[in-house]
């Protein structure tokens, strides 16, 4: 399948991290350097710093996003917040079954289902993670396991719809550990989760969705992940928070 009809996206996860004062310091010091840019750009960030983000990513090309919603439109759900409500505020983009959200906070299959219909549903573009814990990959389940989470994940979308989704492989293993999945290790499973897309929605459906690779990509890894055949972009945690290297990585994106 041919790489060149995808864009590249390049997405910071800020996760736990900036105040909304430390927010706009960060915004406004990467987008000089990713002014350029030959992929799409973009930082999730704490909602606290959703506003102030958006307001330092005016007039550059840096697009905002959150890193989780409910799936309710409203209600009593204290402590929550709706896709409806991140739309309102100007989010373009939102991340569902992040790991540690999985791992920490009981998000399940089902749940990142739900909250994939309500972003879709309030028009948000959604990054859906996967991936595998370390003892299900050395049991040789990852690609049964990635396969299973993404046909989840989509279960109820419309082909219309799924122009609006990326897929993230995440291994678990390699997220905050400094251990990347090596180029081939990234490559292939990404490539399952293309081949699950392909099955679900057909060929080209599957040619045109942007499937990242997630965990420690960082300044010096980042060109061999992307020039993976199956590796469109990458989700950025560590990096993400530094202008410097998250610059190289959507420079890398740029060219890979
Ligand atoms: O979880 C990640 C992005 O969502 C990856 O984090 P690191 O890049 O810090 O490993």
């Amino acid at each position: 399948m041919n790489k060149a009809v995808r864009k590249a996206v390049i997405a910071g996860n800020w996760k736990m991290n900036k105040t909304s004062a430390e927010a706009k310091e960060l915004i406004t010091a990467i987008a000089p350097l990713v002014k350029d840019a030959g992929c799409d750009v973009v930082a999730c960030v704490p909602y606290v710093d959703i506003a102030t983000a958006i307001e330092a990513a005016k007039g550059t090309n840096i697009k905002i996003g959150a890193e989780n919603c409910h799936w309710a439109v409203s209600g009593a759900f204290t402590g929550e917040i709706s896709a409806e409500m991140l739309k309102a505020c100007g989010v373009e983009y939102v991340i569902t079954g992040h790991s540690e959200r999985r791992t920490y906070f009981g998000d399940t299959d089902v749940t990142v289902q739900k909250r994939t219909r309500a972003a879709l549903d309030a028009g948000l573009t959604v990054i859906v993670c996967v991936g595998e814990y370390l003892e299900q990959r050395e049991q040789g389940i990852t690609d049964e396991l990635v396969a299973m989470q993404t046909k989840i994940a989509l279960g109820g979308v419309t082909e219309e719809e799924l122009k609006r989704i990326i897929i993230a492989y995440e291994p678990v293993w390699a997220i905050g550990t400094g251990k990347t999945a090596t180029a081939e290790q990234a490559n292939e499973v990404c490539a399952v989760i293309r081949a699950t897309v392909k099955s679900l929605y057909g060929e080209k459906a599957a040619e045109g969705i942007t499937v990242q690779y997630g965990g420690s990509m960082n300044a010096g890894n980042a060109a061999e992940l992307l020039a993976q055949p199956d590796v469109d972009g990458g989700l950025i945690g560590g990096a993400s928070l530094k202008p410097n290297d998250f610059a190289a990585i959507v420079d890398a994106a740029t060219k890979g």
